[in-house]
C-alpha cells in the first residue's frame, strides 16, 4: 500500500487493574489507506475500543507508534473525528446548533472572517440536507428518534472535514430497519466526502457490508488475528447479502470470531473431558 493515511506499527497497551496486567493490545501492526472503510471485530475484550481511542488520541499507547499522514498523533486532532453509541448531543440545542457547535467554538476561539462564517454556515446547511435532517433542522434532541439523532451526531463529526471518522459501534443501539438505512447512508458520505472509516462492531455482517476490509482481532492478548478483503465492488447494495460470496465471507469470520474467543460449545467441552455422552 502507498502512503497510508493510518499507519500502525508495534502497538502495545497495557492496563493495570486490581493488582493484574491487562495486555489490550500486543504487537498490532495496521496500514489504511485513504478513503479506505475498514470495520474491526472480534471477542468482547479483544482490544477494539481501544484501539480506536488509541488512533483517535484519547489514550496513550504503552509501546509502538500511531502515525496519521506520516506524523505521529500527540492527542485529539481535528483530522479525526469520533461517534460513539451514545449520541451525546447537547440536548438544550436545536439540531442545527448542535451540528454547527464545535464550528461555533472554533469561531470564538480564532480571529474568523465573516467568510468563514459563512462558509461554516454553508457546510452545516449542506451536512444537514445529506443527513436527511432538514425536516427537523429546528428540533431538539429529545424530539428524535435514535437513528436521527444518530444522523446530527454524524453530520457533527463531519462539520470540520476530518479526513478520518473513528466510530464506536455507532449503530449498536438501533433497531434493524434503522440500522439498514444509516449503513447505506454512511457508505454514501464516506464516499462523497473521501472520508476514512475505522468503525467496530459486533455484528459481521455490518462489518462485512460496510468495509472494503474486516480486521478479526482475538482477545488475551488483544491481538490481529486476521484481515478479510471483501469481494464486493465499492457501490454496495442490500441484495448483496444474499450472495454467496458474501455468506461465505460471513461463516468465515463467525467461526474466525468463535475460534479466537476461548469459548467452546458444551458439546466441544464434554468432549474435551472425555464425558461425550453415547449416541
Ligand atoms: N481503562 C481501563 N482500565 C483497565 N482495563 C481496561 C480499560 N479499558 C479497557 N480495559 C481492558 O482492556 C481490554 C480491551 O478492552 P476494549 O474495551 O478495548 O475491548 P473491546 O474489544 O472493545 O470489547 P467490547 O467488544 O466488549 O466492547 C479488556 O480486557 C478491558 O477490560
Amino acid at each position: 500500500m502507498t502512503n497510508p493515511i493510518i499507519q500502525i506499527r508495534q502497538l502495545q497497551k497495557r492496563f493495570a487493574a486490581n493488582g493484574t496486567d491487562i495486555v489490550a493490545l500486543q504487537d498490532v501492526d495496521l496500514d489504511i489507506a485513504p478513503g479506505e472503510f475498514v470495520t474491526l471485530v472480534g471477542a468482547s475484550g479483544c482490544g477494539k475500543s481501544t484501539l480506536l481511542r488509541i488512533v483517535g488520541g484519547l489514550e496513550p499507547a504503552s509501546g509502538g507508534s500511531v502515525d496519521v499522514d506520516g506524523q505521529p498523533i500527540a492527542g485529539p486532532g481535528i483530522d479525526r473525528a469520533m461517534v460513539f453509541q451514545h449520541y451525546s448531543l447537547y440536548p438544550w440545542l436545536s439540531v442545527t446548533d448542535n451540528i454547527k457547535f464545535c464550528r461555533q467554538l472554533k469561531v470564538h476561539r480564532d480571529v474568523s472572517t465573516l467568510s468563514d462564517v459563512e462558509s461554516a454556515e454553508g457546510r452545516a446547511d449542506a451536512l444537514i440536507r445529506l443527513m436527511g435532517l432538514s425536516h427537523v433542522a429546528n428540533a431538539y434532541p429529545n424530539q428524535l428518534s435514535g437513528g436521527m439523532q444518530q444522523r446530527v451526531a454524524i453530520a457533527r463529526a463531519l462539520m470540520a472535514r476530518p479526513r478520518i471518522l473513528l466510530m464506536d459501534e455507532p449503530f449498536g443501539a438501533l433497531d434493524a430497519q434503522t440500522r439498514e438505512v444509516m449503513h447505506d447512508l454512511i457508505l454514501h458520505v464516506s464516499i462523497l466526502e473521501k472520508t476514512t472509516v475505522l468503525f467496530v462492531t459486533h455484528d459481521v455482517e455490518e462489518a462485512i457490508y460496510l468495509a472494503h476490509r474486516v480486521v478479526l482481532m482475538a482477545p488475551r492478548p488483544g491481538r490481529i488475528a486476521a484481515v478479510h478483503t471483501v469481494p464486493l465492488p465499492d457501490h454496495r447494495d442490500q441484495d448483496m447479502k444474499q450472495t454467496p460470496d458474501f455468506i461465505a465471507k460471513k461463516k468465515q469470520i463467525l467461526a474466525g470470531i468463535r475460534n479466537t474467543s476461548g469459548m467452546q460449545t458444551d458439546y466441544e467441552l464434554l468432549e474435551r473431558l472425555g464425558q461425550v455422552p453415547a449416541p
